[in-house]
């Protein structure tokens, strides 16, 4: 399957870490940005062929992923039309934040084989996440070149409805930077209660990596794990009344939200153009 990547930043550098001359060979994957550097480490590491603006390369792949900012999509997509091999139909696949397909396929001269996407960064090591939907021109067996891409690099939740998307950039497409941000705080913690930098990083990072895999590995509901370390009048029951009376769990729950309404009016801005 020979894929190409329009954008080869953040996003798109975790997804091919975890694709190439794996899914398939680094050869096989064709990288389009402007910035030199990045095509020059992209090409060293995973033998990617690339160039610095959208090619007929491109546009011949098989599977055509889009991973630009959302501000860029619309230019993207005049990019590519003209270069867009319109008898083999390849499958476009979209990961930008808001961008909604309907948007995306009136761009592209009205091309409906698109997949929206919503990765997150641990793709990079094979444990991301994606939720996924189709618009009505994709195929079966596009639908499972799709689901065959992202689920080599994690795991895949496909949505019967488009809307979710933002709803799963939320939780998890953002999620990475609120588990960080949550992590960066255990740390400031530690080290004003007298611990090196490095154990409060190396005790974070255990506590999240091992939590969460209890939490997988659990038949029970998160909420009785945390009770169960919740002593009563110990350590864990002080930490957890402080973040109650903090409004913790509320702000978390406003935050999620933000960022799904942010994904939503991405959609309306950048759409009514
Ligand atoms: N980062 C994340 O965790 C996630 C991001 N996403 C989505 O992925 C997309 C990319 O995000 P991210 O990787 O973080 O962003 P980056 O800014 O890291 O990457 C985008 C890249 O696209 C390049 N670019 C801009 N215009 C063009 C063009 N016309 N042709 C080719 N390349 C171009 C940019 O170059 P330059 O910088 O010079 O403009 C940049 O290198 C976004 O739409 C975002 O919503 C989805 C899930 C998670
Ligand atoms: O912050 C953003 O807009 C992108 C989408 C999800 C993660 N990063």
């Amino acid at each position: 399957m020979k894929i190409a990547f329009i954008g080869g930043g953040n996003m798109a550098t975790a997804l091919i870490a975890g694709l190439a001359n794996k899914l398939t060979a680094g050869a096989n994957i064709h990288v389009v940005d402007p910035n030199a550097e990045a095509l020059a480490r992209l090409h060293q590491q995973y033998g990617v062929s690339t160039a610095s603006a959208t090619d007929a390369a491109a546009g011949a792949a098989d599977v055509i992923v889009l991973a630009v900012k959302p501000q860029n999509m619309r230019e993207v997509a005049a990019q590519l039309l003209p270069l867009l091999d319109q008898a083999k139909q390849p499958l476009i696949v979209s990961i930008a934040a808001g961008i909604r397909s309907v948007d995306l396929a009136r761009w592209l001269g009205g091309y409906d084989a698109i997949v929206r996407c919503m990765p997150n960064t641990p793709a990079l090591i094979g444990m991301g996440i994606t939720g996924m939907a189709a618009t009505g021109g994709v195929s079966e067996a596009q639908r499972k070149q799709a689901d065959d891409i992202l689920s080599a690099v994690g795991q895949t939740v496909w949505l019967d409805d488009e809307s979710k998307i933002d709803a799963v950039t939320a939780v998890s497409g953002s999620g990475p930077a609120y588990v960080f941000y949550f992590m960066e705080a255990m740390q400031q913690a530690a080290a004003e209660m007298g611990l090196s930098a490095e154990q409060g990083l190396q005790l974070a990072q255990a506590t999240f990596g091992g939590a969460a895999q209890l939490a997988a590995r659990s038949t029970e509901p998160v909420q009785v794990l945390r009770e169960r370390v919740t002593s009563k009048g110990g350590t864990t029951y002080a930490a957890i009344t402080s973040m109650e009376a903090s409004g913790v769990k509320a702000a978390v729950v406003a935050a999620i939200k933000a960022a799904q309404a942010r994904g939503k009016e991405l959609g309306d801005e950048l759409g009514a153009a």
